[in-house]
């Protein structure tokens, strides 16, 4: 039959849908009598349409067509109106009450923490201590070389600190020891207890703390620290023994005064920098690693706190048997008397590493004394940015300085900056002679030259740019530190544990290993070794996944409903609009860093994280505002009066909404720049507006347009059983539905005067005005479809990115 209708009209939205005999346009059926004009008022009575056999008619009874100078009566809806605007109100309503209950501001109670006693020092106690050893460390992006052969030991209860100017390579260095993904060429043996450990089994046992501080603002310090120590202390621990944990970091790190504050973000005032990075290191430090990784621990902290937090991490070393390694710039004297260990670095090649107590003698050694009340670490510092340094730097300083240099002599000042009657030795004849430019040469210059000008051998002439071991330019006076370390006993002493760390079998674990590796304390030679066992580094079991899905809902739903306006900006907007999707964009940006940060140290798997984003963020930010729009606005509009119609359409508003939210998400996690992905969705938002059949109907291109579908479902589901009269000739056009959107009206209208030839009254299908603007009748469930693979599709594609490229590439 429907082959029959198609071959007549041509017109394949023209179709039946029926089950028996009853598919046949009422007018067609015997008995059918056109309605007549009853009474004065040119009213057209039709009660016979109703009885016509099986067909729906719906639009035949719901109403009576009136003439053309009368519209139709509306149909009263207000009971569907009041009972949509009430479940709207009451859902509203409790929300914000959630919300508010939710979102207020609760003390942590500092409240006694009651623990099992066998757990209360099990996490601190209950780890194998872990001696570090690093040795022919080369790092190389392209063809620059950015470590060269760096080599060190570090044993628990040590920390090391790893000195050096700006671009010294110290980061790199840290990164590659704590297994961070490097751009570059990593060659070189790094050893845990004297064996090779695996990433994974590596990972598990290490801290690492960044220099830039990520942590959610809109969670408290104690949340924070709580979420880091849920998601990554052992499965076994009681979670009021992971809280108990939480709060001894934070008193530990002198942070509990502030534990109910919130993070906070750049620009509204919160914590400060200082106690940012604390909560930072506190996160690290709440799953007691046992070596752990800090990047510039004090940067961003006067003298005082950066005291107290490098105090801490010995404490951490020193305690309970920990490893530390940390970068530092230039730390303060009382600072550096509490390291173990130095790894002075220029231009990535080691000047020192050894004892950080021996390091001021073997300077002295070398002709490079600390002079009298300097800071030894200032001056290591100083003395390696002046041997990288090329040899006509003094130049520079001459014209800088000159006008200074008249000043002191009109002054009639004599420039000596001997410290206090110490002879440096250097006015030896190894002092350049008056020349143009020393004529002009600074106070800085000359103790710059007095300072840190070495005794070089002779033939050797200071400042010469040479190339260096690893290939990279290299000044005479580098070389010369670098060799002369290369060559001491420091050196071949580190050089010779590592050697007998790897030569060494590995004693068989037993309790007395056991106990001494929990005791131990660095000892001789050799000794380090029996503290290893059988199993190189304890690792303890993580939660599963499922509770990592848990702990990482929880934080996005905290996150979510502390941001009212975040909140309110989505459910504003993308009730509207759909290109206000964009704001999906901020759902993973805006935590891109923060993600791979705690990836990279091992928090979570990529799709906890995932699933926690799509179904507390995407769902209730996409879900609930199209739903709410949708119960208010169907029955004020008076489109088609049934229960399924009513549901389809909030159906089609839904996947809408999610399609657009998925694309949005996609682009917010393949683009890292914000700007670029912004871009980007609103270049595809346009293409879909564009060929949503608002405007363009026409083509292949409307298939990519997902704004086409939602259209053509939603005008399908509206208009596939309307029936249209032409009462008269004219322009009058009574519709069985009467509410059909303005566009939809103006646009039957052309349709009646093109069809003016036909005799009154005349009806028209749904079907047929549908197929006229290029939609098909018979699409809503393929487009419904449609909508559900394009959400999902965009889903998996942004989920299989952040799996495989969204990784820490350092
Ligand atoms: N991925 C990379 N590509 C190119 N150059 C790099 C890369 N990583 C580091 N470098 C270069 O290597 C040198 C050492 O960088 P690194 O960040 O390790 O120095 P740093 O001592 O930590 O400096 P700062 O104290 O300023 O942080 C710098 O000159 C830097 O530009």
């Amino acid at each position: 039959m429907d082959d029959l209708i198609l071959n007549v009209f041509g017109d394949d939205s023209i179709f039946l849908s029926c089950n028996a005999g009853e598919c046949l346009h009422y007018t067609m059926i015997p008995g059918f009598e056109v309605c007549v004009r009853s009474g004065e008022n040119d009213q057209w009575d039709r009660p016979l349409c109703a009885t016509v056999g099986g067909v729906d008619l719906r639009s035949c009874l719901t109403y009576q067509l009136l003439t053309s100078s009368q519209r139709p009566e509306r149909p009263t809806n207000w009971l569907m109106i009041i009972i949509g605007l009430s479940t709207v109100s009451i859902f509203l309503t409790t929300t914000s009450v959630g919300v508010w209950y939710l979102a207020r501001e609760r003390k942590t109670g500092q409240g006694y923490i009651q623990i099992a006693d066998d757990e209360a020092g099990k996490l601190m106690a209950d780890h194998i201590p872990a001696t570090l050893m690093f040795d022919q460390i080369v790092y190389t992006v392209g063809d620059k070389t950015i470590l060269s052969n760096v080599q060190g030991v570090v044993r628990p209860g040590q920390v090391m600190a790893i000195m050096g100017a700006s671009g010294a390579g110290k980061t790199s260095l840290l990164d590659i020891l704590a297994r961070r993904m490097k751009k570059g060429e990593v060659k070189g043996d790094v050893f845990v207890n004297g064996r090779v450990v695996g990433d994974e089994e590596f990972k598990r046992v290490v801290g690492y703390v960044d220099q830039e501080d990520t942590m959610i603002p809109t969670l408290t310090v104690y949340e924070t620290i709580l979420y880091s120590a849920l998601l990554r202390l052992p499965k076994s621990m009681s979670l009021e023994a992971k809280k108990y944990r939480v709060m001894e970091t934070m008193h530990e790190l002198g942070i509990l005064a502030i534990k109910d504050s919130r993070i906070g973000q750049p620009g509204s005032r919160s914590i400060s920098g200082g106690e940012k990075r604390r909560v930072s290191i506190a996160c690290e430090l709440v799953t007691s690693p046992s070596i752990l990784f800090l990047d510039e621990p004090t940067s961003g902290l006067d003298a005082y706190n950066a005291y107290n937090v490098v105090e801490c991490l010995v404490t951490l070393a020193r305690s309970y048997n920990r490893t530390v390694v940390f970068t530092i710039h230039q730390p303060r004297s009382n600072i550096v008397a509490l390291f173990d260990e130095l790894v002075l670095l220029a231009k990535g090649y080691v000047v020192y590493s050894g004892e950080a107590a021996r390091c001021q003698t073997y300077f002295e050694g070398i002709g490079h004394p600390c002079p009298p009340g300097f800071n030894i670490a200032d001056y290591l510092v100083d003395l390696t940015m002046h041997a990288i340094r090329p040899k006509d730097y003094a130049a520079e300083f001459a014209i800088e300085d000159e006008a200074n240099e008249l000043v002191h002599a009109e002054a009639g000042e004599s420039i000596n900056p001997e410290p206090s009657g110490e002879s440096t030795g250097l006015d030896d004849g190894t002092r350049p002679r008056p020349s143009p430019i020393r004529r002009g040469r600074s106070l800085r210059q000359i103790q710059d030259e007095q300072l840190f000008t070495p005794h070089l051998p002779q033939g050797e002439e200071n400042g010469n740019v040479e190339e260096g071991a690893a290939g990279g330019e290299m000044s005479a006076h580098l070389r010369m530190l670098v060799e002369r370390y290369a060559m001491s006993v420091v050196a071949v002493g580190v050089k010779d544990e590592i050697e007998r760390a790897v030569a060494s079998p590995i004693p068989a674990e037993d309790d007395t290993l056991a106990d001494g590796a929990t005791n131990g304390s660095p000892g001789p030679f050799g000794s380090i070794f029996s503290l290893a066992s059988t199993k190189i580094v304890s690792s303890h079991e993580r939660p599963s996944w499922y509770t990592q899905f848990a702990i990482l809902s929880d934080r996005t739903f905290k996150n979510l409903y502390r941001s009212p306006m975040l909140m309110l900006t989505h459910y504003a907007t993308s009730v509207f609009l759909a290109r206000d999707c964009l704001t999906s964009l901020q759902v993973f940006a805006v935590e891109r860093i923060l993600f791979v940060r705690e990836r990279a140290n091992g928090y979570y798997k990529p799709i906890t994280y995932f699933l926690a984003k799509v179904v507390f963020d995407i769902i209730p930010l996409r879900v609930v505002p199209p739903l709410m729009m949708g119960v208010i606005i169907y029955h004020m509009i008076g489109l088609v009066d049934g229960t399924t119609e009513f549901l389809k359409f909030l159906l089609v508003l839904v996947l809408f909404n999610l399609t657009a939210a998925a694309v949005c998400l996609c682009a917010g996690v393949v683009f890292r720049d914000h700007s670029v992905a912004m871009f980007l969705c609103t270049l595809v938002m346009l293409f879909s507006m564009l060929f949503a059949g608002l405007l363009l109907n026409k083509g292949w291109l409307k298939n990519l347009s997902f704004f086409n579908y939602a259209l053509e479902a939603l005008l399908v589901n509206e208009l596939v059983y309307l029936q249209l009269t032409e009462v008269r000739y004219g322009l009058n056009i009574d519709v069985s539905h009467t509410h059909i959107s303005a566009s939809g009206f103006v646009l039957l209208s052309n349709w009646s005067q093109n069809s003016r030839t036909l005799s009154s009254p005349h009806q028209v299908p749904g079907a047929t005005i549908l197929s006229t603007f290029g939609f098909n009748a018979r699409a809503y469930w393929p487009d419904v479809t449609k909508l559900g693979i394009m959400f999902v599709v965009f889903l998996l594609f942004s989920f299989a990115w952040l799996q495989i490229f969204v990784k820490e590439r350092r």
